[in-house]
């Protein structure tokens, strides 16, 4: 930070959640930012989907820009964040480290080359005080890999008889338990061979510093939806 600026005040919607102490911890450590207790020049929310409409009036209100982390989210939250990025600028990312916006281009260029003729299946491993399957995470990797491929109806849940996968079908495996950060591996399933793109979140603070990196991005930002991908490539 040059000393002719100020730091960027960040306002935490969920400041006692894991997330927001790994952030907390993050900003304490960097002074281009301060914890800001009013709205400050960016909000950050991991909370909870329930709690969506309130944090983005709380940022429309203020007329701030927001960054939006929580996963978990129906169809009436895409809808709430489409209307409100276009008030204010909103960063929608269910993983803020680098490393998984990296793998999300890596799993949409492999869909792309393999074709249908190889089966996607994701397996994500969680903490077990994690509420929502499969993972944010993994849902936009998903995403990625139906963009690449260009088809591909998701299999989120398989229990039971007579469940061959369906031809074409991206598949989703979810393991909870313990402390474990964030593990995605994306299984491109072959005749005779397999790829793997996998990666491994040692701990919450890649998420804050993430989560910092889009913030100082977001400030001043015109409205507008982004993602991880627009701060990556504005580095
Ligand atoms: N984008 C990313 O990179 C990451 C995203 N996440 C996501 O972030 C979210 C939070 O994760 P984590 O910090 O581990 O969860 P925690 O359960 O530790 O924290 C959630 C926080 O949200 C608050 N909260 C819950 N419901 C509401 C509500 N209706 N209104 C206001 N506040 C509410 C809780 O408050 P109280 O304690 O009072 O109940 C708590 O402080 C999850 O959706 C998770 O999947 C997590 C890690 C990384
Ligand atoms: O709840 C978590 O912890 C995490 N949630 C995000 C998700 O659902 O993808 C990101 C990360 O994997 C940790």
């Amino acid at each position: 930070m040059r000393t002719d600026q100020q730091p960027i005040r960040i306002s935490l919607f969920a400041p006692n959640g894991r997330m927001g102490k790994a952030i907390a911890t993050a900003a304490e450590q960097d002074p281009s930012f301060l914890i800001s207790q009013d709205h400050g020049d960016v909000i950050i929310d991991f909370s909870a989907p329930a709690a969506l409409a309130a944090s983005l009036d709380r940022a429309v209100t203020a007329g701030v820009p927001i960054l939006v982390g929580t996963t978990g989210f129906d169809d009436l939250a895409d809808k709430r964040i489409a209307d409100a990025a276009k008030e204010i600028a909103v960063l929608r990312a269910p993983n803020t480290s680098l490393g998984v916006a990296l793998l999300s281009d890596l799993v949409e260029r492999a869909a792309r080359v393999l074709g249908t003729d190889w089966d996607i299946e994701i397996v994500e491993a969680h903490h077990r005080h994690k509420a929502d399957a499969p993972s944010g995470t993994a849902l936009a990797l998903g995403e990625a890999a139906r963009r690449g491929r260009q088809s591909g109806d998701f299999e989120r849940a398989r229990d039971g008889t007579g469940l061959k996968r369906q031809e074409g079908a991206i598949g989703f495996a979810a393991v909870r338990g313990g402390t474990v950060a964030g593990d995605h591996d994306v299984l491109f399933l072959g005749s005779d061979e397999r790829l793997v793109l996998s990666h491994r979140a040692e701990n919450r603070a890649i998420f804050a510093r993430g989560a910092l990196a889009a913030a100082r991005f977001l400030h001043g930002k015109p409205a507008g939806l982004y993602t991880m991908r627009d701060v990556i490539e504005a580095a």
